[in-house]
């Protein structure tokens, strides 16, 4: 999706950097519109960016490497100024005709740096800066044209440029948090030496895609599957206030929610709002099929199925629909650079996305050039309270696979009501929004206890608090002990079938978030 607003564009070439995702988030910090390429997009696809600025990513590379990654040449004929970050630098003096070599002093960390040129990439700065390094090779000689603008100790050029054509190379990574006014350096480049103007916000946002989507649905009618989470929600409302009532969305109960999220779900967008909603309360369907079932994988497939099937039935109840809408985010359609190779399977994820290939939609997928933060913005912009803005991300699978074992009624109501005393606690101590995730998992475990003087013999729970970027790795969240000991005797005291709490103290990897 290319909005207008977007004319103004900083393309960044990835060459495999750890933290190639940074650089585009403090290019967008600053209102600026930007887009990650994999480092061999063709010359031609550049051109019709028409991009302001190319910014070339670092890299776990040599440029002497015989199959170190190469741009198209052709990226420093267009006329565009570029700026090389690490890697990036590297190979724009590999290719323009200068020398990298491998130094007998590598930099990782912080450095001190000093500049030889407060003009346009610098400006602003003294003489001194403090950069974040991590390089073994350096440029050795820089191409014609370019002279060194910043030093350090085993570094003659950690900064080089040659402005007549407007090329700037950084050894340091100014995307960073630890290079304390990278942030600034990049500003640089984009206001002074690029020329683009801090006028991506998400009220203009909000206009293009909205003008976007009438334009692209016409008259046609689209669904939305509606989770109540953040991505769902925010496309809803975003399609909503550019299609009215030609947008329906579907929410279905699982039977697998927790406590008390149909009814907010429903309310919020029912009475607030004011959207279409297709509530079907498909408890017993699912229960009924989970029945019997421990295999965490089976659950899964199953529930997975099952949604399916009901997406097909709700969807031929409503008629000739044209678009199935998603909440497809950035960091789902970046192509990778890296070669992963097949990777094992841990989980299967269940996903509406399955969706369209078995029902002939075509998609909508408005968000798909956000990040979750810019969501989160979008979503208070468009009006959404914070507790749908903020909420921690809840699993298609829902409760299934917090509850461990078999699936009953009677574990699931059990689960829930320990679940949203864990939320409850961690609301009141402040905690709720600066965890990732947060909640409790039943396990197929009883115990001995004594309670009242009489024996017990009841389930165990589980608690699970853990901080995350991405999902992909996360650390157990070091609650205060006061925290801990409130929630344990808040479910003991007050849920009945559990007389034993236990905290889940493992990393991901080598454990996953969720139990299942
Ligand atoms: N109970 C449900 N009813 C309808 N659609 C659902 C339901 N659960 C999940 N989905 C669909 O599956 C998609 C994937 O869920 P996912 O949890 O990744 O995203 P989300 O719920 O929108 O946001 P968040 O990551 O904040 O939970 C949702 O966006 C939604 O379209
Ligand atoms: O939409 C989803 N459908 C799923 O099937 C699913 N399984 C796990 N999760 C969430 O993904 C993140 C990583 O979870 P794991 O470490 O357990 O794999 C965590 O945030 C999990 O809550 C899911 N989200
Ligand atoms: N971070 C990077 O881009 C590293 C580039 C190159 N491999 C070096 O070590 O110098
Ligand atoms: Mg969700």
């Amino acid at each position: 999706m290319s909005h207008d607003i977007h004319s103004e564009k900083i393309l960044i070439l990835d060459f495999g950097s750890q933290v190639t995702q940074l650089i585009a988030r403090r290019v967008r910090e600053q209102s600026v519109y930007c887009e990650i390429h994999p480092y061999n997009i063709s010359l031609a696809r550049i051109k019709e960016y028409a991009p302001k600025g190319i910014i070339l990513s670092g890299g776990p590379s040599s440029v002497y490497d015989k199959d170190a990654p190469h741009s198209d040449a052709g990226v420093f004929d267009l006329g565009i100024p570029v700026l090389g970050i690490c890697y990036g630098m590297q190979l724009m003096t590999h290719q323009l005709g200068g020398r990298v070599e491998r130094s007998h002093k590598r930099e990782y960390g912080r450095a001190m740096m000093d500049l030889d040129d407060t003009g346009d990439l610098f400006s602003g700065f003294a003489a001194k800066a403090e950069v974040w390094m991590s390089h073994g090779d350096r440029i050795e000689e820089m191409p014609k044209g370019f002279h060194a603008i910043a030093h350090t100790e085993h570094c003659p050029a950690a900064a080089m440029k040659d402005e007549k054509r407007r090329f700037y190379g950084v050894q340091f990574h100014p995307e960073v948090v630890h290079t304390p006014r990278g942030e600034e350096m990049l500003g640089n480049f984009l206001f002074t030496v690029c020329g683009c103007q801090p006028t991506w916000t998400m009220a203009s946002f909000i206009e293009s895609a909205v003008a976007e989507i009438r334009a692209k649905v016409g008259s046609g009618k689209v669904i939305c599957a509606l989770s109540g989470g953040v991505d769902s929600s925010v496309v809803a409302v975003l399609i909503h206030r550019a299609l009215g009532d030609q947008l329906q969305c579907i929410f279905v109960n699982n039977g697998l929610l927790r406590k008390g999220e149909a009814e907010r779900v429903v309310n919020l967008f029912r009475s607030h709002f004011r959207i279409n909603l297709d509530y079907v309360d498909a408890a017993d369907r699912f229960l009924d099929r989970l029945a019997g079932v421990t295999d965490p994988e089976k659950k899964r497939k199953i529930i997975g199925n099952e949604f399916i099937f009901l997406f097909e039935e709700e969807a031929a109840k409503l008629g000739a629909v044209d678009y199935l809408a998603q909440g497809t985010l950035y960091p789902d359609v970046i192509e990778s650079v890296s070669t992963k190779g097949p990777s094992a399977v841990i989980k299967s994820h269940h996903n509406v996305g399955g969706l369209p290939e078995k029902m002939n939609l075509k998609l909508l997928e408005p968000v798909r050039e956000l990040f979750k933060d810019e969501v989160r913005l979008l979503g208070k912009e468009l009006g959404m309270p914070d507790e749908v803005i903020w909420r921690q991300p809840f699993p298609g699978p829902g409760l299934a696979i917090r509850c461990i074992g078999e699936v009953t009624r009677e574990r699931l109501d059990i689960l829930r009501e320990a679940d949203a005393i864990v939320l409850d606690e961690i609301r009141k101590a402040g905690l709720y929004r600066e965890i990732w995730q947060s909640f409790a998992v039943i396990l197929p475990v009883r115990t001995v206890g004594v309670m009242g003087d009489a024996r017990t013999y009841d389930y165990t729970v589980a608690l699970r608090a853990v901080n995350s970027t991405d999902g992909m790795t996360a650390d157990w969240v070091k609650l205060p002990y006061e925290v801990l000991g409130a929630i344990s005797s808040r479910i003991i005291n007050e849920v009945k079938g559990v007389n034993r709490v236990v905290y889940d103290i493992s990393q991901k990897p080598p454990a996953t978030i969720e139990w299942e």
